[in-house]
């Protein structure tokens, strides 16, 4: 069987730098250094360290529409697992979402300033387990997600090619 071609799904971000850190400077979620992404910034509450609290407004237009005027679902989901991998760093882990469940309780509207946020459940383990909503700014929760993260080892970052973070 011919091996696949797999340089053609390289994109120009990947570049030879193995630093899982400089590499996410193009997360579609939160990277500086991609055009099209979110670029969302968090603020992380540490009060308590157990359970660190990410929040963080944003604001989107057309190029995110699903329904007329609302915000495409696979985004909803996107800025939903985005606030609960900001969790991940406080906690001193590296992971990644194993499996989340969501509640589109009402459309999510654009070109309105909402609050996204998220929240640290507990711990079982190498098994994460936090939430994270989106808000309109009076409190009215309009979507909601619980998650799932896993916790990579740095035998599956050498094995990506990747280093962990300097801390
Ligand atoms: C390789 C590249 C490295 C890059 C490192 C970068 C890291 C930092 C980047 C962060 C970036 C963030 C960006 C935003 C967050 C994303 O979007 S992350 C991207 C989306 N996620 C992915 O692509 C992950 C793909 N999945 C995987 O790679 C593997 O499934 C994982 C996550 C490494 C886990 O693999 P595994 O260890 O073989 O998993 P497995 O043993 O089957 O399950 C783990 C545990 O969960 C339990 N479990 C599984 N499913 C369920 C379920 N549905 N309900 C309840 N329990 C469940 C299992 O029973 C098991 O429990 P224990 O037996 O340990 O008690």
């Amino acid at each position: 069987m011919p091996i696949p071609d797999t340089s053609r799904h390289t994109p120009a971000s990947m570049d030879a730098n193995p630093n899982i850190e400089k590499r996410a400077s193009h997360c579609f979620g939160c990277g500086p250094a991609n055009p099209q992404g979110l670029h969302l910034v968090f603020t992380t509450d540490t009060s308590n360290p157990d359970i660190p609290v990410a929040t963080t407004q944003f604001q989107l237009d057309r190029l995110h529409e699903g329904p007329p005027g609302y915000i495409h679902g696979g985004i909803v989901a996107t800025l939903l697992d985005e606030a609960m991998s900001k969790l991940n760093r406080p906690l001193n882990v590296l992971a990644m979402t194993r499996h989340m469940e969501i509640d589109y309780l009402h459309p999510v509207p654009l070109y309105q300033s909402l609050v996204l946020t998220s929240r640290h459940l507990s711990r079982e383990g190498r098994k994460l387990f936090h939430r994270a909503e989106i808000q309109r700014p009076d409190g009215t929760v309009l979507a909601r997600a619980k998650g799932l993260f896993i916790v990579i080892d740095a035998r599956l970052l050498a094995l990506a090619g990747l280093t962990q973070p300097e801390s």
